[in-house]
């Protein structure tokens, strides 16, 4: 059902299937054929920050998952304890090489109109912090289940850069126009519980609870016809994916300039140094 606009890039063949598993360096996929629910984990120490290669390979998988007609379902993991996905890896836009920049804003378009698109049912176990990029890929999903003592949001302003119109289409989408104002202009973190107040995640389950949850919830979702659910999907989400799939150049060239102006490039070095700093301490 992904519009043939999201199937003009052949993805990267980067992963690898053995049977019901799939693997990457950065990626581990494992398919339960009797239940329709795939299981993929996030494996991109030391916080899962995508990069380019990354963002292929997760869009590779969806691909790969919804070409194998038992998947029905994909629940998406991390196996890096405490961290979800720090978002953006901050090294592809700083002092970055203006070729592989444009390749990778094309590749997070691409990721995230396969994620935001895909047929497959899809839910985020959140099992640690989900800043930024690692929020859109959250919000992406059908539904959120996020472990306590952790964190979600679009903080881009602390970076002195600024969330890309998708990126708040679809927080808007989730929590609503006036508390996407608030979130973007402050780089708004919220804790899991204001995350569940505000409807940015759906449920709350300790961490050891948390797989179980997320197989319990999709076992639901798999459940519905696979047509009727998946149809009811495009339509509360194509308008959303078209805007950029219409755009997707200017999108890319829009960034590219962006990222390169000096007080950008400024704020991200800043924004590294304090990162480093804060280890420190
Ligand atoms: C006109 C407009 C047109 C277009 C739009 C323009 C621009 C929009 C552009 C971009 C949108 C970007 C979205 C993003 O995703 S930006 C990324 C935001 N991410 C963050 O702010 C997260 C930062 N990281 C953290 O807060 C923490 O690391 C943590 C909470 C995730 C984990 O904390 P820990 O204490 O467990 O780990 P650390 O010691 O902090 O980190 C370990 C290691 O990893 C490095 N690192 C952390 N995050 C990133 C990252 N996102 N990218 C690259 N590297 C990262 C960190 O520096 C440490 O490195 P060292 O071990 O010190 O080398």
């Amino acid at each position: 059902m992904a519009s043939s606009i999201l199937r003009r890039f052949i993805p990267r063949k980067t992963t690898w299937m053995y049977g019901q598993r799939m693997m990457s360096s950065t990626i581990d996929v494992s398919v339960d054929e009797q239940t329709g629910i795939a299981l993929m984990k996030m494996k991109r120490k030391p916080v899962n920050s995508l990069n380019l290669e990354f963002l292929q390979d997760i869009r590779n998988t969806i691909v790969t998952l919804e070409q194998n007609k038992k998947c029905k379902g994909l629940i998406l993991t991390s196996d890096v304890p405490k961290i979800f996905s720090a978002g953006i890896d901050i090294l592809e836009m700083y002092q970055p090489n203006e070729e592989r920049l444009h390749n990778f804003w094309r590749a997070l378009q691409d990721m995230w109109l396969q994620l935001y698109m895909t047929p497959l049912a899809t839910i985020a176990a959140i099992n640690g912090h989900s800043p930024a990029g690692g929020c859109l890929i959250s919000i992406s999903c059908d539904y959120r289940i996020m472990a306590p003592n952790y964190t979600i949001g679009l903080n881009e302003t602390l970076l002195g850069i600024v969330a890309p119109f998708w990126f708040k289409d679809a927080m808007c989408n989730t929590v609503g126009y006036r508390e996407t104002e608030i979130a973007l202009a402050l780089g708004k973190l919220y804790s899991t519980d204001e995350a569940l107040q505000k409807g940015l995640v759906d449920e709350v389950v300790t961490s050891e609870q948390i797989m179980e949850a997320a197989q319990r919830k999709m076992l639901e979702y798999v459940k519905i016809p696979n047509m009727a659910r998946a149809m009811s999907k495009q339509l509360m989400r194509q308008e959303t994916a078209d805007k950029l799939c219409s755009t997707q150049d200017s999108d890319v060239q829009n960034f590219v300039n962006f990222c390169l102006q000096d007080k950008v490039q400024q704020s991200l070095g800043f924004y590294l140094e304090q990162l480093k700093k804060r280890k420190s301490k």
